[in-house]
């Protein structure tokens, strides 16, 4: 390693005093001007990492529903995964280390990993939309290059099809081809398929209303666009020309406002969703006739994709496990459904898709989503295997049949990671083929009230959570208190967790009106307030 030249390179890119930062839920998130050094350093780690494991490694520059101002970084390991854990703690070394520490860090980390650094190293490198992405993502290269390692930059690109990029190139195209157009030809020929099926479709049916929260999913789908049929009547707002990202619209806003978008004029009835502003995430809604907001969330979205697997998986006969991963956010009545209605077991994890993706590896079919509409389907290889092969061998009509809509529904889905564009022509299909109406799909279940909190405290950190981040452990007194607030009101749950992409505690309740929810979130939020600032 040449560390003269990282010592010329690295004062470019020179780390602010004092200024640390933690490799969190979603990587590096903070104010852009913060991270010069810090996405210069990982593009020194993607050089190692792809060393360590002889493989592809992404990096995409990002800080998703975040405010233009900020931005961040994550990386992307070989089957388009996120980063492993192991690894986040060598990221967040890297990022802090001080300049004069920054070989023996980096020497550590070979060391630790067992690092081979004569291999050769491929970085694949996306951006979003952002004035500040652009300059970072040099940043990134200038790392990689300090290191050696050769790169591909994809430039503007949304956080799903990086990850689709870097697995297609792992699996040497099994996956997929790794370009832009091998993304769209492969969704759009699933998509094609499963439609074809349909026999409900009207002309009202057809139309989709999309909030790309001023960001990159507007770019990429107005690409995507000739791909599709005609009939495919796919209606952009908030494509970025005009307004600020994520700026009072997107998936984020949506959801947590539980309001629709700034930017899109809603007719009643009309099917309507939004991206958020890296286009992993999408919830949709509609306003009805009365003019009431109806959101329908990732528990909503897990549940249709959920009834759909459930039937075409019933019809192949090869008893194939299906679970639904969730986290402690998920609507309390989406697992009562899930559990009760459709005896689909339910498993409850940490927040952050890292730990829903894994979980969901554990089953044949594991649909996992955030209620805040990050999700995907996982099929293990050995299902994928399965239903491929009956679909060329199989006799029997109706289950050949069967399994070619798992088919298409497999090459559909991105199942490296939550990805709103997939997941919207995902939804459509199962819409369309089920002659489903969004008012419909919404009547499924009633979401239990529910608010969203947060409050910013001197340390979050001085929360420890257990159970799934279900119950706090400390500040000492924090749960024993939360529990005698949830007794007061019905059918309530309440709970608190640092956030790992912001400075702030999250506090979470649904009760069984909305004021109830909203006055157990604001005592939940009190309580947090002077109990974890007395520590
Ligand atoms: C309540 C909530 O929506 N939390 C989000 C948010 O994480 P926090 O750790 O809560 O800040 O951002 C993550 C990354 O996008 C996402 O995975 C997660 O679901
Ligand atoms: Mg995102």
């Amino acid at each position: 390693m040449d560390f003269e030249a990282l010592k010329k390179y690295s004062a470019l890119h020179p780390k602010p005093a004092g200024l640390a930062l933690q490799y969190g839920t979603a990587g590096f998130r903070s104010k852009a001007e913060q991270l010069d050094h810090v996405v210069f350093r990982m593009g020194l780690l993607a050089v190692l990492r792809s060393k360590a494991v002889t493989a592809t490694i992404g990096i995409m520059v990002t800080a998703s529903h975040n405010p233009e101002e900020d931005n961040g970084v994550k990386l992307i390991d070989p089957l388009g995964e996120m980063l492993h854990p192991s690894w986040e703690e060598y990221a967040t070394q890297l990022a802090n280390a001080e300049e004069q520490e920054l070989q023996k860090v980096i020497t550590e980390i070979c060391q630790k990993a067992a690092v081979n650094l004569h291999k050769d190293a491929s970085v694949f490198i996306g951006r979003d939309t952002r004035p500040s992405s652009e300059k970072l993502s040099q940043s990134v290269i200038d790392g990689i290059q300090v290191l050696g390692g050769q790169y591909h930059d994809y430039g503007l690109v949304t956080t799903p099809q990086l990850h689709y990029m870097v697995c297609c190139q792992n699996t040497q195209g099994q996956y997929g081809k790794a370009t832009l157009e091998g993304y769209y030809e492969k969704l759009s020929k699933a998509f094609m398929e499963l439609i074809k099926q349909s026999h409900c479709s009207g002309e009202s049916q057809r139309h989709l209303k999309i909030d790309c929260a001023n960001g990159i999913g507007a770019l990429k789908l107005s690409e995507m666009k000739p791909y599709f049929p005609q009939e495919v009547a796919i209606h952009i707002y908030n494509d970025g020309t005009k307004e600020k990202l994520n700026h009072l619209c997107g998936a984020d806003f949506v959801k947590v406002h539980q309001k629709p978008p700034g930017g899109l004029d809603m007719k009643p009835n009309e099917r309507c969703c939004s991206f958020d502003g890296d286009a992993d995430r999408i919830v949709y809604y509609y306003k009805d006739t009365a003019g009431h907001f109806h959101l329908i969330d990732g528990d909503k979205i897990a549940t249709l994709i959920s009834i759909f697997l459930k039937e075409f998986l019933a019809k192949v006969k090869q008893d194939f496990k299906l679970a639904v991963v969730q986290t402690a956010y998920a609507n309390g009545n989406s697992t009562r459904y899930l559990q009760d209605t459709l005896k689909v077991p339910v498993h409850c994890v940490k927040t952050g898709v890292k730990h829903l993706h894994h979980k969901a590896q554990e089953f044949d079919v594991g649909v996992y989503f955030e209620a805040n509409g990050h999700g995907t389907v996982l099929f293990s290889k050995a299902a994928e295997t399965k239903i491929r092969q009956l679909v060329k061998e199989e006799k029997d009509d109706e289950k050949r049949e069967a399994a070619k809509m798992l088919e298409n529904m497999i090459d559909l889905i991105n199942q490296t990671v939550g990805d709103a564009v997939s997941d919207m022509l995902v939804i459509e299909a199962i819409l369309a083929l089920k002659g489903l109406t969004v008012q419909q799909w919404d009547a499924l279940y009633t979401d239990l009230p529910n608010r969203l909190l947060k409050v910013q405290v001197a340390d979050r950190r001085v929360i420890d959570t257990t159970d799934a981040e279900r119950r706090a452990l400390t500040p000492p007194g924090l749960q024993e208190k939360i529990d005698a607030l949830v007794k007061k009101y019905k059918l309530s749950r309440a709970f608190v967790r640092p956030s790992g992409t912001e400075d702030v505690v999250r506090i979470y309740a649904e009760a069984d009106t909305q004021e109830n929810a909203d006055a157990l979130a604001h005592e939940v939020s009190l309580a947090v307030f002077y109990l974890a600032d007395e520590i």
